[in-house]
């Protein structure tokens, strides 16, 4: 049905001949408004009256309808054919009327007694009032057809046609295209005809049955189903019960329980089969809604200034240079220009751009390497020449190596009377860094950052390196990239520097940066200009943030607020769970992960407390390699088992050997933090047996080390028949009687035994907690110093 036009309370009530106050009456009644008589009603509510007047004229059978009218059809029948010719006024009076109103309404309401009545009224004007109000339907249908039907077959049913094509006003003609029906008649006999009538309310009837079934269609339950769905989960969200659903799954031959897990498809046609409209359902993360990481195409490209850091041992100059570097700049740019130390900044080489992250040091680099930011593209080794390579000089090495970036040997100090490049170079060869003038690909560039020599040509050599690197970056979409430094600032509440590294940042874009969201309110460049735009490769430092991001967090700009915030929230949940669920390498999964496939290489760090065990550690490390996975000491190294050599395993996925070295205290938290296995041994042969059996699955991990807690030796007191006795402060944990201990002196663990006793006062005790004074004594070992540690720690079993 049509409600094109507008159809109200009024009209309806008109057509149908009954009062307005009926038609309200149903509607206040069985609608959910009440409606006056000026109302415009809908689709819905026409067909509620239509099927309350229908369902309130019913006749017994329609055969009744035609016997009762037979004898009367005489009549009727006469007289439409009298007037056929001159005027065909019974059959078109009627006609226009069944236009109107048999299309909404229903075949069956007639009212035998009634079924004259009509005709006369029909014939002077169907307009006419209803004689009984109280009736409403009795003028209808049924009689009418009937008229017709008797008539039928001596009348021109053209005619009427035509004329009822004159006669129907439009709006009839809208409710119903009952048009068709008329003009389908042109072939009808007599029977037919009669036939049609009941034909007619069969389609009716279907009519009416297709609109329930579309209402009921439209209240069809809809489900969207994931790639997987739960089999209870489907049922709830089918609003079905749990057995109906199974019920339905072994009809398609599967077998699932209410826990079980069955996919798109089996689950898609479960529901359909119970009448759902099914939904995919695709999980989209809020993350990918919120942030834009499609890739960028070819043609929108441009290229960006290299990202370098500046790495090297302890006082080989890094500071030196990056000041050096940005002098140079300022003065050659902005004469006068104020320098902010932001945490990077920029310089041009001859029209080239470079940026440089003004945090010497691999601490910076490594942290943010750590958490997955890649920020860099060039490191500069600054190694001295009076002193030549370092620890530090290794590590930043195998830093860079590791990262996968290009390294630019900056040699500094040339300036030194006695400087000799050459022994330098020589030694970078051990390290796979040979200079391009003996026939290596490392550039090597003599400097001194103090006289300033040689730093043009390194910074060409770092321009020179960037060309073959082709960094390039879409300035044209919004702007991501990595928090590089964070602070909070008393006046300005949080600052971060970030570094763009693809898009172009804007004032007032909205940021999210880990778990700090904001608003670019305030941006400033490396010269401490506020700027409005920073395109990829540009360091600014921006205020604005919620709160204080960390250091290597990625930031990007987004479109929706308030999905940032929720971002943020989902973040900072995650950010709970994230440590106790990280992966890494540890040896007591090794050999699963060797034989799944997962880990073809082995890396490990090895720190001892002195070179030559490195090296032996190293060497016999690295000839386990068998042929399904290679052993590789990505780092090795003397001293304590620094933070820095925890990130270097966390990012490479490293096991840290260490040799009668501790890990400081930074570096056991980080190690906590990001599942990094530390692994301390006393005796190598110990360390090459325990890798190697981890490698072959036969790790015996039936023990486990768990440290108690740390005291520091204050005063020593030498009792004759004891032995030396620790006067001690318990810095952490507790030390409990009977525990394993280990003196440490600088890190390095110089005796490992038993705890002989352990007192308060002159009393035993079970343990001694945090914060409090004890004296100890160690079995069999005397040799304690003022400032020793005491590791207190027992062998705990491992459960499977
Ligand atoms: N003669 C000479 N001295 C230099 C040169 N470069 C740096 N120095 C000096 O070396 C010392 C250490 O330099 P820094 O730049 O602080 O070294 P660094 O590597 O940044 O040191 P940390 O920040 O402690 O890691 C300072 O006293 C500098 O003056 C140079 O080219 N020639």
């Amino acid at each position: 049905m049509s409600t094109m036009f507008k159809y109200r309370v009024h009209e309806v009530a008109k057509d149908f001949k009954v009062p307005t106050k009926v038609i309200t009456e149903v509607l206040t009644e069985y609608a959910a408004t009440p409606k006056n008589h000026m109302q415009v009603l809908t689709t819905e509510e026409l067909d509620l009256i239509f099927e309350y007047l229908t369902q309130h004229h019913q006749v017994a059978s329609i055969e009744e309808i035609f016997a009762v009218a037979s004898p009367s059809a005489s009549e009727p029948a006469e007289k439409p054919a009298a007037k056929e010719t001159p005027a065909g006024r019974p059959a078109p009076g009627q006609r226009p009327d069944e236009q109107k109103k048999p299309a909404p309404s229903a075949p069956a309401h007639t009212e035998r007694q009634t079924a004259p009545a009509p005709r006369p009224e029909n014939q002077q004007q169907q307009q006419q009032p209803v004689k009984k109000p109280d009736k409403p339907f009795v003028p209808r249908q049924a009689p009418q057809k009937r008229v017709i039907d008797t008539s039928g077959a001596t009348i021109n049913i053209d005619k009427y046609d035509e004329r009822l094509d004159n006669l129907v006003p439009e709006r009839a003609e809208r409710i119903k295209s009952g048009k068709e029906k008329f003009t389908n008649k042109k072939n009808q006999s007599r029977g037919q005809t009669m036939a049609s009538g009941a034909k007619r309310r069969q389609e009716e009837r279907e009519r009416m049955q297709r609109l329930q079934f579309e209402v009921a269609k439209k209240a069809q339950l809809k489900v969207s189903i994931p790639d997987e769905i739960g089999v209870g989960e489907l049922a709830s969200r089918m609003k079905k019960t749990g057995a109906e659903v199974v019920k339905q799954l072994i009809k398609l031959g599967v077998m699932a329980s209410l826990s079980d897990i069955i996919d798109y498809d089996t689950a898609a046609l479960v529901a359909i089969e119970l009448g759902c409209k099914v939904e995919h359902e695709v999980v989209v993360t809020i993350e990918e809604r919120l942030i834009d990481d499609h890739a960028d195409k070819e043609e929108d490209l441009v290229s960006r200034a290299p990202i370098v850091v500046v790495m090297g041992h302890v006082d080989h100059g890094k500071t030196s240079l990056l000041d050096k570097i940005r002098e140079a700049n300022v003065v050659a740019g902005e004469a006068g220009g104020i320098t902010q130390h932001i945490g990077a900044y920029r310089v041009a080489v001859n029209g080239s751009p470079i940026t440089f992250l003004d945090t010497p040091g691999h601490e910076a680099f490594t942290s943010m390497r750590a958490r997955g930011a890649m920020v860099t593209d060039i490191a500069i080794l600054v190694v001295a020449a009076d002193d030549g390579i370092m620890p530090q000089t290794v590590e930043s090495i195998n830093h860079a190596k590791a990262a996968k970036i290009p390294i630019i040997v900056a040699i500094n100090k040339m300036d030194v009377p006695g400087a000799n490049p050459d022994r330098i170079k020589q030694q970078l060869t051990e390290y796979e860094l040979v200079s391009d003038e003996w026939g290596g690909d490392t550039v090597v560039v003599p400097i001194s950052a103090k006289t300033g020599m040689g730093i043009d040509r390194l910074l060409e050599m770092v321009v020179l390196t960037a060309e073959m690197q082709e960094l390039r970056a879409n300035p044209d979409r919004a702007a991501r990239g990595t928090v590089i430094e964070a602070r909070l600032d008393k006046g300005r509440g949080p600052i971060m520097t970030v570094l763009v590294q693809n898009g172009t940042l804007k004032l007032n874009d909205i940021i999210i940066a880990g778990t700090a969201v904001g608003h670019v309110r305030v941006m400033t460049n490396d010269r401490g200009e506020r700027v409005s735009e920073a395109g990829p490769s540009v360091p600014v430092e921006i205020s604005g943030m919620s709160e204080v991001p960390d250091a290597g967090d990625t930031f990007n700009a987004v479109a929706d607020e308030r999905m940032a915030r929720e971002l943020v929230e989902q973040r900072k949940a995650e950010k709970k769970n994230a440590s106790a669920t990280s992966v890494k390498v540890s040896l007591e999964d090794l050999f699963s992960r060797i034989q799944q496939g997962e880990l073809k290489d082995l890396n490990i760090i090895v720190k001892a407390d002195v070179q030559g065990s490195a090296e032996a550690i190293k060497s016999s490390l690295v000839k386990l390699s068998n042929d399904e996975v290679r052993v590789r000491v990505i780092h090795s190294g003397v001293g304590a088992i620094s933070e820095s050599d925890v990130m270097l395993a966390a990012t490479s996925g490293a096991i840290v050997v260490g040799f009668n070295v501790r890990p400081d205290n930074a570096a056991r938290d980080s190690a906590v933090r990001s599942n990094v296995d530390i692994r301390m041994y006393r005796v190598i042969y110990d360390a090459i047996n325990e890798i190697e059996a981890a490698m072959k699955g036969m790790l015996a991990p039936k023990f486990k080390e768990v440290v108690l807690g740390h005291a520091e030796v204050r005063q020593i007191f030498k009792a004759s028949n004891i032995g030396t006795i620790c006067g001690s402060y318990v810095t952490d944990g507790k030390i409990i009687r009977n525990c394993k201990v280990r003196v440490i002196r600088d890190h390095i663990v110089i005796h490992e035994g038993e705890l002989a006793s352990l007192r308060r006062f002159k009393d035993d005790v079970k343990e001694v907690a945090t914060n409090y004074e004890c004296g100890l004594s160690i079995e069999k070992f005397n040799d304690v110093k003022e400032g020793d540690v005491i590791e207190a720690f027992i062998m705990e079993q491992i459960k499977d």
